[in-house]
């Protein structure tokens, strides 16, 4: 293998997020369309809350083996993107406003109990690899970053055309993200672009981001297998009808008992 120009590297990574990053998967084109039933897109909700939940224990990972107070200070803004501060809410508590907007119950989400095992297992994995692999894998591997603009902007497009229980604040979340996500990927790109300089590094760099790309994927699979076609989700996980939160209560409604599949 021989080392690619920057623009060709860059060329690359572009065509991994054109042929594999998660706006092309089955169920996030139902969402968008309008195709899923409330229950699905309360499932999609609820899943992922776990990646959201995680993303800043991995870039507290990430930030720890960074050398530099200028690179730490650069990442550290994306764990307060999503734990807050004192004067902006983060976007966790955010997701959990879209949570409360899709009418799950609060204490039910953050428990975490309704999990399928596949989001688990990918998120986990993301995390994993962030802490194991090197820290140009670990960088690369927050590049899908810079597709998800795009996908979002269809995916909040799609949702408030077709959804009637879908609202602009429910949908908050998204509203700061393509700016940070565009920061963060410009971040990171400039970074993977300096630091690979062998041609194993820029294949260990396409390769992270190869990875991340099915870390996304297959929560959607686990999405659309346990809820889409056919309705069959594991046993001590979210069941459709279940875990919503009590009309005018915010939370702590107690998640009913699992009912059978598809009820
Ligand atoms: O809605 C999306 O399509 C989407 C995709 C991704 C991504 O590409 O990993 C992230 C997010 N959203 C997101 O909100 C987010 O905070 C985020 C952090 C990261 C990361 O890898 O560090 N990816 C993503």
């Amino acid at each position: 293998m021989t080392m690619m120009s920057p623009d060709d590297f860059v060329s690359a990574l572009r065509e991994i997020g054109a042929t594999r990053y998660h706006h092309l998967h089955p169920f996030q084109q139902k969402l968008n369309a309008g195709e899923l039933t409330k229950a699905q897109v309360q499932a999609w909700a609820l899943n992922r809350y776990y990646y959201q939940s995680q993303i800043p224990v991995k870039d507290s990972y990430i930030l720890a083996r960074l050398g530099t107070t200028e690179l730490r200070r650069d990442w550290r803004s994306r764990i307060i993107d999503h734990d807050g501060d004192e004067e902006n809410r983060g976007g966790i508590e955010k997701w959990i406003a879209l949570t409360d907007g899709v009418g799950l119950d609060r204490d039910y989400v953050l428990s975490g109990e309704g999990i399928l095992p596949g989001t688990r297992f990918a998120v986990d994995a993301y995390v994993t690899f962030v802490r194991e692999r090197t820290l140009l894998e670990a960088v690369a591997s927050s590049l899908t970053e810079l597709f998800s603009p795009q996908a979002i902007g269809a995916r909040v497009r799609g949702m408030l055309e077709h959804y009637d229980f879908i609202s602009p604040e429910t949908l908050a979340y998204f509203d700061k993200r393509p700016v940070q996500a565009k920061r963060d990927s410009d971040f990171a790109l400039d970074y993977c672009l300096k630091h690979a300089r062998r041609p194993e590094e820029q294949r260990a760099v396409l390769n992270a981001l190869r990875f991340k790309c099915t870390v996304l994927w297959a929560q959607l699979d686990a999405l659309h297998h346990a809820y889409v076609d056919p309705i069959m989700p594991p046993p001590d996980v979210w069941q459709p009808g279940t875990g919503e939160a009590r009309p005018g209560m915010g939370g702590s409604a107690a998640a009913a008992p699992a009912r059978g599949a598809g009820t």
